[in-house]
């Protein structure tokens, strides 16, 4: 897989959400993330329509629950002929594994999310009271992943190089939290420039509000793309 920008469509109508992207020239191959928000509103119906139209998807339900629904869940999924998956690793190895044998068969990558970027040391000791320094919980939660047959993980750039370390160079590491320098952070805590984030070695970015909530969005896109493949 090449290093993709993945655009993070999180739109309150599919109306928006196509008019942003008639932005982009036909032959624009964009990586798209579908998450809860649009998942929610369209479901199934919408994915599809999106793998016809030859968008690469990436469905972020962030599953986490019993090893069995998991796994009958991934089954339904395995169908559905999209590229990433994503779990949240503090579900445990059981379902991680349910997750990737639910997935078999099927080209998805399953992706375990480690530690949110929207929470930092703060709030992982604080409100999730989880004794350990941000990167040990993030290491940790990736091994558990790679160990337990994911395909990669969801982690803040920053975290890159200490996960392929306790990994393999192989294992993908997908980041969020990418704000270009002059972009808001808003509610995202560990964040990284898309320069930062290829330098650190991650295998693809996620961008949502930084493309998709600006006025020339196209414009946007390409500027992040040139940075990422600088
Ligand atoms: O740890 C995570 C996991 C997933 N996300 C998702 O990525 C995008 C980021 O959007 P921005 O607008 O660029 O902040 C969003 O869809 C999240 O659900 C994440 O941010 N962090």
């Amino acid at each position: 897989m090449n290093k993709p920008v993945i655009v993070a469509l999180d739109f309150a109508d599919d109306f928006e959400c196509i008019n942003f992207l008639n932005q982009f020239p036909k032959d624009e191959k964009l990586f798209l993330k579908i998450g809860l928000e649009m998942f929610c509103q369209f479901g199934y119906p919408f994915v599809r329509n999106l793998r016809e139209r030859g968008y690469n998807i990436f469905l972020d339900l962030k599953l986490h629950d019993i090893p069995n629904t998991v796994r009958r869940t991934c089954e339904m999924i395995a169908k559905w002929d999209v590229q990433m998956l994503t779990v949240h690793a503090s579900g445990g190895a059981e379902m991680i594994e349910a997750a990737k044998a639910g997935l078999d068969g099927s080209q998805t990558k399953l992706l375990a999310v480690t530690q949110l970027t929207s929470l930092g040391q703060n709030e992982l000791a604080n409100e999730l009271q989880v004794p350990l320094k941000s990167q040990d919980y993030v290491t940790h939660l990736a091994k558990l992943a790679f160990d337990n047959g994911a395909d990669g993980v969801i982690s803040s750039a920053l975290e890159v190089p200490m996960i392929k370390d306790v990994t393999s160079p192989d294992f993908l590491c997908v980041a969020p939290g990418i704000r270009p320098k002059s972009a808001q952070v808003g509610d995202q805590k560990r964040v990284a420039t898309p320069a930062q984030a290829k330098e650190l070695g991650s295998d693809a970015i996620v961008v949502g509000r930084p493309i998709t909530q600006v006025s020339d969005g196209h414009l946007a896109y390409v500027n992040i793309c040139k940075e990422w493949n600088k």
